[in-house]
């Protein structure tokens, strides 16, 4: 199995840069290795004798810019470059690359752009601090405008490394290449549409390097969290393999509790029982085979259920209500101490009393499934929390004020843990807007918990499996499709 592919930051980038540099590689050397990879991708996307029209800039992405240009044109390429700032004020590592460029350096915001067959966008990476103005501003527009396929390096000038974010303009690339790791933009939202498809190359900075700066954001991806996933034993019976309790809302509002019960079992949970309000009894058991059904009144009904330890993980929320009656089940549901999945009106319940939420959280693995509205109304009054403008930082600080596993949904799902650890899914799809797919993930995320999956290995898988399952499926997907769905995706994965 591969390794978990890690995401660095562009502070810890320039760290695992310093610290190669220091361990005796000179910065030229990785400019020129970073060049070479931007040349080639280039040569990949253009016919030989092609023209190609670089944009640098005033640091050292333009120094890749140049080291690609000399490259392009030894290889028969009819490169044009142009340059945002002055050739004399190059300082460093750029400077030596410009020297290597014997052709003319026109300003980059007149460069031919429509008459190009491959643009390289060499204009700002991780560098970037504003948004661009003046003559970066105009080539970003133009080589927008022109139409023509733009390779972006590192990433697309006018994207913030850290959040994703434009910052203002921002290139529009047909595809990035950048070194080392991808950094966070080029996995979330809407950087990684900005981005188009992403290589990484290799410029010798090791593994350990990268895993030195302390980064701790990984591609939500299998290598993750494969290892986590049970696997029964010939020995293995259903008693073992936990017991989920999903609560059901009334007689009107069923469904939701049985997408996620049926969601838990296929995930593998040895038992799940819906736990039903008296009136909704009758529904629940006409539409339940393999699940099975409990009488819950209200919180104390709840209470009397839960003295039997082997219901070892919850799943409450879809359809359960925005009111006292909620909190106090989840209350009862926390201070039972079992893996808990809290969602959709379990987290509305406490919109703007998070303090309320956090104080109760503190006794079992719970993981939390908020989107971004719910996220919004849960932390309101928590600038601290709603500020940040990466969209991980939000879920690290929510999951660090919570205790909890926060899964901020999303088409760039973050799963973030207290500890910091955070994932960044990418494999969804539209088709998993639809009603109840919310309420599917809950089932699987506590179904895994149900058989022992550490709550940020359940929630990174079931985010990565609920949407392969969706993503499998296509056009025309419901959320009542998820659940057997689920057998194929992980028949791929433990097979
Ligand atoms: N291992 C690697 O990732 C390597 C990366 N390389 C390349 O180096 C850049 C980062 O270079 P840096 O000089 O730090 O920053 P930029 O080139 O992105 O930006 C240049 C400079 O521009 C100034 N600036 C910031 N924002 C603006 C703005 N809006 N308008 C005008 N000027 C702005 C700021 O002073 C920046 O310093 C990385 O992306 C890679 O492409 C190495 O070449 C190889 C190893
Ligand atoms: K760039």
């Amino acid at each position: 199995m591969n390794r978990p592919e890690l995401i660095l930051t562009p502070i810890e980038m320039k760290q695992a840069d310093a610290a190669t540099i220091a361990a005796g590689t000179p910065g030229i050397d990785l400019m020129t290795r970073a060049g070479r990879a931007v040349a080639d991708k280039a040569a990949e996307m253009t016919a030989r004798g092609g023209r190609i029209v670089v944009a640098a800039g005033p640091g050292n992405n333009g120094g890749d810019g140049f080291v690609a240009a000399r490259l392009l044109e030894q290889q028969g390429y009819r490169v044009s470059l142009g340059l945002v700032g002055q050739r004399e004020r190059l300082t460093g590592d750029s400077a030596l690359a410009a020297e290597g460029w014997r052709g003319e350096i026109v300003a980059a915001e007149n460069l031919p752009f429509q008459q190009a067959d491959l643009i390289i966008d060499a204009l700002f990476g991780t560098g970037l601090t504003r948004g661009l103005e003046g003559a970066a501003r105009i080539a970003v527009e133009r080589m927008n405008m022109s139409g023509r396929p733009i390779l972006s390096v590192d990433l697309p000038s006018g994207i913030d490394g850290d959040t994703g974010e434009p910052l203002g303009v921002a290139v529009k690339a047909a595809a990035t290449i950048t070194f080392a790791a991808r950094k966070p933009c080029h996995l979330l939202m809407p950087g990684r549409t900005f981005c188009g498809p992403v290589t990484v190359a290799d410029i010798g900075i090791t593994p350990e390097t990268l895993a030195a700066t302390g980064a701790r954001i990984w591609a939500n991806s299998p290598p993750l969290w494969l290892h986590a996933l049970p696997r029964p034993g010939t020995a293995s019976h259903k008693y073992d393999r936990g017991h989920t309790l999903v609560a059901s809302g009334g007689a009107t509002r069923t469904g939701a509790a049985r997408l996620a019960a049926r969601a838990a079992l296929r995930i593998g949970s040895g038992l799940v029982t819906v736990a039903s309000p008296p009136e909704a009894l009758g529904v629940n058991a006409a539409h339940l085979t393999a699940v099975m059904l409990r009488g819950c009144d209200g919180p104390e009904g709840l209470y009397a259920i839960l003295k039997d330890m082997r219901f070892n993980s919850l799943v409450m929320g879809p359809a359960l209500g925005v009111n006292a009656n909620t909190r106090a089940m989840v209350a009862v549901a926390v201070n039972a101490r079992r893996s808990l999945v809290l969602d959709a009106d379990a987290l509305t319940s406490f919109e703007g009393i998070a303090e309320e939420l956090r104080q109760v959280l503190r006794h079992a693995p719970t993981v939390l499934t908020p989107h971004g509205g719910e996220f919004g109304r849960l932390f309101s009054g928590h600038p601290d929390i709603l500020d940040p403008p990466s969209k991980i930082e939000r879920a690290r600080r929510a999951a660090l004020y919570t205790g909890a596993v926060v899964v901020l949904k999303g088409p760039d799902t973050v799963i973030a843990a207290p500890d910091g650890r955070a994932a960044v899914n990418e494999n969804g799809t539209p088709y998993l807007a639809t009603a109840g797919s919310g309420d599917t993930l809950c089932g699987i995320i506590g179904g895994l918990m149900a058989q022992g999956v550490d709550a940020f290995e359940a929630a990174s898988a079931g985010a990565w499996i609920h949407a392969e399952a969706g993503a499998s499926f296509g056009p025309g997907l419901i959320a009542e499709d998820l659940a057997d769905l689920l057998p194929n995706v992980l028949r791929g994965l433990l097979t």
